[in-house]
């Protein structure tokens, strides 16, 4: 089922039975008229039956679907104000605040809620319950894990830069929660709000179904107190408990399906989900035979995003790629290169789909990969620093645990300080201090960062390595730096490089072999030198055009 076939099934039943809750009452006449026609089976005058005493079964269903919606939706917007008022407010003040409110979730999150309820709803004389006694009840004992996941949401947000931004500008904290904060978390407390009334609903109808429900309104579960009370089952009147026990498990049915669609508007991600469980397509073709210096060689790869308006992102690619050279991957933003480096990696999630093509690491066809021959070999023979590399880092981990994480995956056999001496290795190469390995993410320069991600990529000694933009969030300084380092390390330890970029001048200076890309297809490929002596394909003369010149005249710099 599609996200907005259940979401508009979900709302079409739960409308249906909130129609019944309110037009219901006014057309099935009174509920509690006795008529000596004790336990009618439905049909004719009675459609749904009688109970016991000669009640009208659909007449009270009707009464009771509109007092269980009531404090559904009494509970849904008390608990909603609650877990708000706790989870973001107290998020978005921080200090004292913050901690006194998170103290209180915590308190009311781990009281259990049913034996609570029970307990203060049976406090409560039964003349005095009525149905905002047990909606206060119910909502003071269900707020608490919506606050919780509010709190982690606001803490998340509050740090944003466009949060930032609102407060430096001068905003007052109301309008930045209400304006800047609550939008972002709208889905997340509407799903809240549905789970909070579907609750409410279930823990009311066991409330009265224990006796305990409001003593002012009927509801589903005071319906089936009266069916245990009146033996409905030992008498077979199944009439009398199945109608409200189905419009609980219809109405809770109904609102789940509309929080799954919520949810799917949340992470459009989720949309996607189980529409496709392959990353590749059966058919596709034979890995050609390599050239003899070959370590990476794609053919005729073709990857396609199966959205709803398909995106053919990479056409009929092929590239070779020999031992110990640096192949530049140029493109303007958006023409594929991350799905091209990606689907070589097999690191492509659906939508994406290698539609056809190979793809293969000197013997290994890596499209033909099972799961775990890919976790083997990602990473040993073939390792990639990601586009904001320096973000890739776990920010709660230190650098040392993360680096050790990678050996221990996949060299078990190694001592501790095997590892540790690995590690201080890997560090020194990429011209970070050793002693820096205790140091946490945070406390790392950007350029560090990015070392350190180059040093995690070269751990395992892999053939070959992908840079996707490894550089680009560094200033020019750090990034030649870090571009000499690559070079420095590519002829000492001999691995081959795919680095793409968007900096044409600067492949010229790095890579031995350039591959241009334009709208998913590879328009040219030659040597660097001849790609910029002679570039033969009119988007290359462009690109190459568009970088400014730093040796002509001053207005050459402003074209
Ligand atoms: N999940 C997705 N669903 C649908 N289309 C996508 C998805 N991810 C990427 N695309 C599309 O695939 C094409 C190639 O995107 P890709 O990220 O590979 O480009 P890129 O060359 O790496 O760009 P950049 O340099 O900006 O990172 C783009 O048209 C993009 O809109």
């Amino acid at each position: 089922m599609t996200w907005t076939a259940k979401l508009v099934s979900g709302l079409c039943l739960a409308a249906a039975i909130v129609l019944f809750g309110l037009l219901g009452p006014l057309l099935t006449g009174d509920p509690a008229t006795i008529r000596d026609v004790g336990l009618t089976p439905p049909g004719g005058e009675h459609l749904l039956g009688t109970t016991l005493t000669g009640q009208d079964v659909l007449a009270q269903l009707a009464h009771a679907t509109r007092g269980s919606l009531w404090i559904g939706l009494l509970v849904g917007v008390l608990a909603t104000v609650l877990s708000g008022l706790f989870g973001i407010v107290g998020a978005y003040a921080g200090g004292v605040a913050d901690e006194v409110f998170s103290l209180f979730s915590n308190v009311v999150l781990v009281i259990p809620g049913l034996p609570l309820v029970i307990v203060v709803a049976g406090f409560v004389p039964a003349e005095r319950r009525g149905t905002w006694t047990i909606a206060l009840v119910l909502a003071f004992t269900g707020w608490a894990a919506a606050a919780r996941v509010l709190r982690a949401q606001t803490l998340s947000l509050r740090n944003r830069d466009y949060v930032a931004a609102a407060r430096v500008s001068g905003e007052k904290t109301w309008r930045v929660i209400c304006v800047e904060i609550l939008p972002n978390l709208l889905p997340v407390v509407a799903s809240q709000f549905v789970f909070a009334v579907v609750l409410a609903i279930l823990s009311e109808a066991g409330l009265s179904f224990l006796g305990l429900g409001a003593a002012d309104s009927s509801t589903l579960g005071t319906m089936l107190y009266y069916a245990q009370n009146g033996f409905a089952l030992q008498r077979e009147a199944w009439w009398w408990f199945v109608p409200p026990g189905l419009v609980i498990a219809l109405f809770g049915g109904a609102l789940a399906l509309v929080n799954f669609g919520i949810d799917e508007i949340v992470n459009p991600r989720l949309r996607d989900r189980g529409r496709r469980e392959r990353d590749v397509v059966a058919v596709r073709a034979q890995v050609a035979p390599a050239e003899p210096d070959a370590v990476l060689t794609v053919r005729n790869l073709d990857v396609v995003y199966r959205t709803a308006r398909p995106v053919h992102a990479v056409k009929n690619v092929s590239l070779t790629l020999r031992r110990g050279e640096v192949l530049g991957l140029a493109g303007e933003s958006g023409c594929g290169k991350t799905t091209l480096a990606y689907a070589v990696n097999r690191l492509h999630r659906p939508p994406a789909e290698v539609t056809s093509g190979s793809v293969a690491l000197e013997d290994v066809d890596v499209l033909a990969l099972g799961p775990e021959e890919l976790r083997r070999f990602r990473w040993v023979r073939l390792s990639m620093v990601f586009q904001g590399a320096m973000n890739s880092l776990n920010p709660v981990t230190p650098i040392r645990a993360q680096l050790q994480d990678v050996l221990r995956t996949h060299r078990p056999d190694l001592s501790a300080s095997g590892r540790e001496l690995r590690c201080a290795e890997v560090l020194r190469l990429v011209g970070v201090d050793p002693a820096r390995l205790g140091a946490y993410p945070h406390e790392l320069s950007g350029g560090m960062r990015q070392r350190v991600m180059i040093a995690m990529a070269l751990l395992l000694d892999p053939q070959v390595m992908i840079m996707d933009e490894p550089t680009t969030a560094l200033d020019v300084l750090v990034q030649r730096e870090i571009l000499n380092e690559i070079k420095r390390l590519r002829d000492e330890l001999g691995f081959a490089v795919v680095f793409i970029t968007h900096d044409l001048p600067l492949l010229l200076e790095l890579a031995d072999r350039i591959a241009v890309m334009r709208d998913g297809e590879v328009v040219e490929h030659a040597t660097a030198e001849e790609l910029y002596l002679r570039p033969r394909h009119p988007y290359t003369r462009e690109l190459l055009a568009s970088f400014p010149s730093l040796t002509g005249e001053r207005g050459a710099l402003l074209r």
